[in-house]
């Protein structure tokens, strides 16, 4: 047991409050824009003398512009950072560092390669912070046995790889990154030695990919260790608990305790994702080390700084993040980005925006990766300003609970009840010892079966929250609600590093997943605008989740304006203010919310080709893979089909080689890009009308008509080349008679108007 000497207030990180003045100067002239555009609009409809259906209905979109801006405006109006102070907790050392349990999850191993997972392990294990503080728990949903032995390898070679990365001080301890190349901090150690040890290291690293790669082509019998993988289906299978190194002697140099899990899987039960194998995870390490505090990371996502765990400590540790804290987010960056962002999916210059606006009000999101929980919290806690207000669910948590509603909460395991208790209890400065674990087998199978989680409050109340494929921001908004902070841990270099959709098509059905995900939470109970009314959720808190949460929504207003022009061409009408200041205001908005977001990135450090890939893709993005996460949404309302979690495929290290064809768009067969393709034949069509048809003085509509239409295509340009593309490259000719005809359907629709 540690405790820590006195009771004296610690002061371990600072918020610091930036000042984008540029940044909001800009936003509120766009702000003043949309609102005068409004108001034009509002006053000639009045007038009557414009009305007409197009007219309208960019009112009504512009209206959700608007509302969309004002909220935008809203969350990134006062960003803040933190800033940890690692000497002062190291003061404390070795009394006070608490263990920290660290979740990995993965799922496919065809999808998420073992040796992905394998990197991603390593760079934990040589996290520096006292190795006997620390336990990794691998929740594998694949059941795989390739999977397991990768572990089983990489705990070896481990030993090899921890001693090395903390003699020589490595910076980036996933060793395919190490040794990738360029890192010039990998050559400069002057410790005798040195080089002779990497090259050593260097070889077995490959001796470890072999073996690795080796496994996965041959299909032996599954004997001995992999006996218990016979006979398992992905979706079919009992729990596998296997304890693949254990750190025995609780040496604090060591390699810490590594398990490996994957969870019982019945198909007549419902297995909530990741989210449910976050609960399985959470329980199991309640058995076995109960840690008051967890990291949890994607399989994909190496430690790119090792001294992470002391910089979130800091604030989890923090006298006044101690009371008020709930998690603590590291952002998401990736590695081997395509070239000038060509997919827009690097979210550079969004989290040093909204990341840390939103840092600046309640607190951020949670981003199911890179982020540091507390168990307490995880079980059910409320911060202290609800036991003061006596608020009805902390009963919950003082320890005045019965046996029967602690059974009714935490579920039927004994063990597993007394765990809880004893995490819930636990004074502020105590922690129980993890070196001596205990695994029993029966109560860990109980606690990862299928039917563990009926009648409890897992998934509601406890743990990862179910019912969105974002159970994510689902679980950060019940802390927020609950009335906890959350905090933004930007350390330098930056704490992770993970892999991003390689091609359009992960990205297009990544983004559909999100915010179908997000949209369920805005339909669902735990809308926030409840927990503002009914809860502790901030104002701003809750605006900003609303900007977030109805992302999907944005896609109907947003198809509907990017049809106007052409609407407006094909019918000889117009769907803009065309005559004196009501042409300018809308030109002066296009320009202003050109000029903005372009310095945004531009000061972010990133090109202008970047900034117009990071436009077009926000538009692509937005018509289809969110208005196919809105369709989901409805038929998921409609009780006709559920939401599933489709998994993003990561690219295996060594594939990742540029063949010049890097950042070219890709398509299959998949619906999502029927949108696109429709509404790209639809400009064309117009723009074809508009330059073989003479009107003469008879033009209703005007130049802002034309360019509107021509910035569509702009946008859509990757699709213009997919129609003429081959193979991957290009739309699948079913696509493209599909939208031919929607297009038709269209047009002839405009005529019938007309008429
Ligand atoms: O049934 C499942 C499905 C997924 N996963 C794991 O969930 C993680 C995220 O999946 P991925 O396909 O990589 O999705 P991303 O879109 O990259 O993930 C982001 O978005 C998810 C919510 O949609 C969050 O859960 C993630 O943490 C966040 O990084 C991976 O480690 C998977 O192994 C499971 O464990 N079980
Ligand atoms: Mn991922």
């Amino acid at each position: 047991m540690a405790i820590r000497k006195n009771n004296t207030p610690l002061h371990l990180y600072e918020k610091i409050w930036e000042k984008h003045k540029l940044s909001r100067f800009m936003d509120s002239i766009t702000l003043l824009f949309l609102v005068m555009l409004l108001a034009y609009r509002l006053f000639s409809l009045l007038n009557n003398h414009l009305f007409t259906l197009p007219y309208f209905l960019a009112f009504l979109c512009e209206s959700w512009f608007t509302f969309t801006w004002f909220t935008t405006i809203s969350t990134k109006w006062t960003p803040s950072h933190t800033r940890t102070n690692l000497k002062r907790l190291l003061l404390l050392e070795p009394y006070y560092l608490p263990p920290v349990d660290i979740f990995v999850t993965t799922a496919d191993p065809v999808l998420e390669p073992p040796i992905i997972t394998v990197n991603t392990v390593l760079s934990l294990l040589a996290l520096d912070y006292p190795s006997d503080l620390l336990s990794c728990y691998v929740s594998d949903d694949g059941c795989s046995p390739h999977t397991f032995y990768a572990l089983v390898e990489a705990s070896k070679f481990a030993k090899l790889w921890v001693p090395f990365c903390k003699k020589f001080n490595v910076q980036v301890r996933a060793p395919f990154r190490y040794f990738s190349g360029d890192d010039s901090k990998a050559y400069n150690s002057n410790i005798p030695g040195f080089k002779q040890e990497r090259l050593k290291m260097k070889k077995e690293y490959e001796l470890l990919c072999q073996k690795i790669q080796n496994a996965d082509q041959k299909s032996d019998e599954l004997v001995e260790e992999f006996a218990e993988f016979s006979n398992t289906q992905q979706r079919n299978h009992p729990t596998i608990v296997k304890v693949i190194w254990e750190n025995k002697e609780g040496v604090s140099n060591g390699v810490p305790h590594l398990f490996y899990i994957s969870r019982e899987k019945r198909p007549e039960h419902p297995h909530h994702y990741k989210a449910g194998a976050m609960n399985v995870l959470t329980r199991v390490s309640g058995l076995m080390t109960n840690a008051p505090f967890m990291l949890n990371v994607d399989c994909d996502m190496y430690v790119n700084n090792p001294e992470v765990v002391q910089h979130a400590l800091c604030i989890l540790l923090d006298s006044k993040g101690e009371k008020e804290v709930a998690f603590v987010q590291c952002p998401q960056r990736f590695y081997d980005a395509v070239k000038d962002d060509a997919f827009g999916n690097q979210q550079v210059a969004l989290p040093l925006y909204i990341g840390s606006g939103f840092a600046g009000l309640q607190g951020i999101i949670y981003a199911g990766t890179n982020c540091f929980h507390r168990r307490k919290v995880i079980y059910g806690e409320s911060p202290e300003l609800d036991i003061q207000n006596g608020n009805k669910d902390h009963a919950f948590t003082n320890g005045t609970l019965s046996e029967k509603e602690q059974t009714k909460t935490f579920g039927t395991s004994k063990e597993f009840v007394k765990s809880a208790a004893s995490a819930l209890k636990q004074d502020k400065y105590t922690w129980d010892d993890n070196c001596n674990i205990q695994l029993d087998h029966e109560e860990v199978n109980k606690v990862s079966s299928c039917v563990y989680e009926y009648n409890t409050a897992w998934g509601k109340q406890v743990g990862w929250i179910y019912g969105s494929t974002s159970e994510d921001v689902l679980t950060g908004l019940k802390f927020h609600t609950k009335g906890w902070k959350s905090e933004f841990c930007t350390t330098d270099p930056i704490a992770f590093r993970g892999c991003s959709p390689q091609d359009s098509v992960g990205q297009m059905s990544q983004h559909k997943r999100w915010s179908s995900g997000l949209l369920e939470i805005f339909l669902s109970k735990h809308c926030p605008i409840f927990g503002t009314i009914f809860g502790n959720l901030e104002l701003r808190e809750c605006l900003a989740y609303i900007w977030i949460t109805t992302w999907a929504l944005r896609s109907v207003p947003e198809i509907c304006y990017a049809l106007l022009p052409a609407y407006s061409i094909i019918t000889n009408s117009t769907f803009l203010p065309n005559q004196g200041v009501g042409l300018w205001i809308p030109a002066a908005l296009v320009l202003i919310y050109n000029i903005s977001t372009l310095l945004e990135q531009v000061l972010s450090g990133l090109s202008i080709r970047t900034w117009w890939n990071n436009q077009r893709m926000a538009r692509i993005t937005t018509m289809n893979s969110c208005f196919f996460g809105f369709l989901a949404v409805i038929l998921k309302q409609l009780r006709i089909s559920g939401t599933v979690f489709e998994i993003t495929k990561k690219e295996e290290p060594s594939s990742s080689y540029d063949d010049g064809n890097s950042g070219r768009f890709t398509f299959n067969e998949s619906p999502i890009f029927i949108p696109g393709t429709t509404i790209l034949l639809v400009q064309l069509t117009a723009l074809v009308i508009n330059f073989s048809i003479r009107r003469g003085s008879n033009t209703h509509y005007g130049f802002g008509e034309v360019f509107c239409s021509v910035y569509v295509v702009l946008c859509y340009l990757p699709f213009l080349k997919g129609l003429f593309g081959k193979g991957k490259y290009g739309i699948p000719l079913s696509t493209i008679c599909k939208s031919t005809v929607l297009a038709f359907m269209f047009v002839q629709l405009c005529r019938w108007q007309n008429s």
